[in-house]
């Protein structure tokens, strides 16, 4: 469309000089010849010489030359039709592939519309979520880039406001360490290239642990980290296990995560907190888990940190969210 708007901009401006000319062709004709080129004329064609397009005097040549013009526009306007067709031709072609290869795309977000459908669709399937009898419970996401402190903030909250923290990321390094899992082989893989283990997977992981916390001490408030990280998640997530009250996002310049996740990498014994795993967590972070973000954005769950500050400052910021929201510290 830009191309398009442009191009016909470009047409646009040459009409108007095409107009431009015309008019002014048409304005020496209509003003006849002027008395000295009438005069002129007669002459030439007393002389049987009379040629409107050979005058030979130079002081007219100006107004001459316009006037013998008009033949020539003539002889140039198949050409400018031409060239406009070729113009229009080139034009559809462009916008014919541009639309072709955006339909190829893969994509990396669904919509308002799909996820209500998705929704409406699921909820038929699961009239309730594994914790819909239970008011108490409360789950808020941490979200936020690899290395951006949301574990450290975390241990912060469970200190000051009795949340229990559950980290799908340690959940998913347990399962892989655990010696009966068929899982181990496949979620290291996962980890160690960056990429989103199977919803299955975590979800159950995450589903059971709340459950174990809720018997052992009756703990209901959940900071659910590094979770959802891909929209169907997300979805699943609401739908089967427990809406959450908001989105705790933590935002940190990538070359900031960077430099504390190589440093981390020093003492964590982590297969991913290495150059080549990091690269490929931001790909993954930005391609599949900031649409989670964007939509809970949109409908207004998010709350935003800046981590790019001391963690006490930060943690500042995140008391201040937590009061806005009505959440107070348990002592
Ligand atoms: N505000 C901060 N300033 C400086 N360093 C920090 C800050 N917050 C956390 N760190 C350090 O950065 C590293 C990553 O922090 P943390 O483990 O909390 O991040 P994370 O978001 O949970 O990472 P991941 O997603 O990889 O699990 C840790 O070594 C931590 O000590
Ligand atoms: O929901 C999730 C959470 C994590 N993963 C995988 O684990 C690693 C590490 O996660 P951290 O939160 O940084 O501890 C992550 O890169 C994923 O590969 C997952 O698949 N699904």
């Amino acid at each position: 469309m830009f191309a398009a708007g442009r191009f016909a901009g470009l047409l646009g401006r040459s009409g108007a000089r095409t107009a431009r000319v015309s008019l002014f062709s048409r304005g020496l004709s209509g003003r006849g010849l002027s008395s000295s080129l009438l005069r002129q004329t007669r002459v030439a064609g007393q002389l049987g010489q009379l040629n409107s397009r050979v005058v030979s005097s130079k002081s007219w040549n100006s107004s001459v030359r316009m006037y013998s013009s008009g033949p020539q526009a003539r002889q140039q306007a198949p050409k400018l039709r031409y060239f406009i067709l070729i113009a229009l031709i080139g034009t559809g072609a462009f916008l014919y592939t541009i639309n072709k290869t955006e339909k190829k795309l893969p994509k990396t977000f669904i919509t308002n519309e799909e996820y209500e459908a998705e929704k409406a669709k699921n909820k038929l399937k699961h009239k309730k979520t594994a914790f819909a009898g239970d008011d108490d419970v409360a789950v808020v996401f941490v979200l936020g880039g690899p290395g951006a402190g949301k574990g450290t903030q975390c241990a912060n909250i469970v200190r000051d406001y009795g949340f229990a923290h559950l980290s799908a990321g340690d959940l998913l390094r347990a399962e892989q360490a655990r010696p009966d899992s068929k899982y181990g082989q496949l979620i290291a893989n996962y980890i160690k290239e960056g990429t989103i283990v199977p919803m299955e997977i975590t979800l159950a992981l995450l589903q059971q642990a709340m459950r174990e916390r809720i018997a052992k001490d009756g703990v209901k408030r959940f900071l659910i980290d590094g979770f959802p990280r891909k929209m169907d998640q997300a979805i699943k997530f609401e739908e089967d296990v427990a809406v959450s009250k908001f989105v705790l996002f933590f935002e940190c310049p990538e070359d900031v995560m960077l430099k504390r996740l190589l440093k981390r990498g020093e003492s964590s014994g982590r297969t991913d907190d290495n150059i080549e795993s990091i690269r490929k967590r931001f790909r993954t972070f930005i391609d599949t888990s900031m649409p989670v973000v964007d939509y809970f954005s949109k409908v207004g769950k998010v709350v935003s940190v800046s981590c790019n500050n001391a963690p006490d400052a930060v943690y500042a910021e995140v008391q201040a969210a937590f009061k806005e929201r009505g959440i107070l510290p348990s002592k």
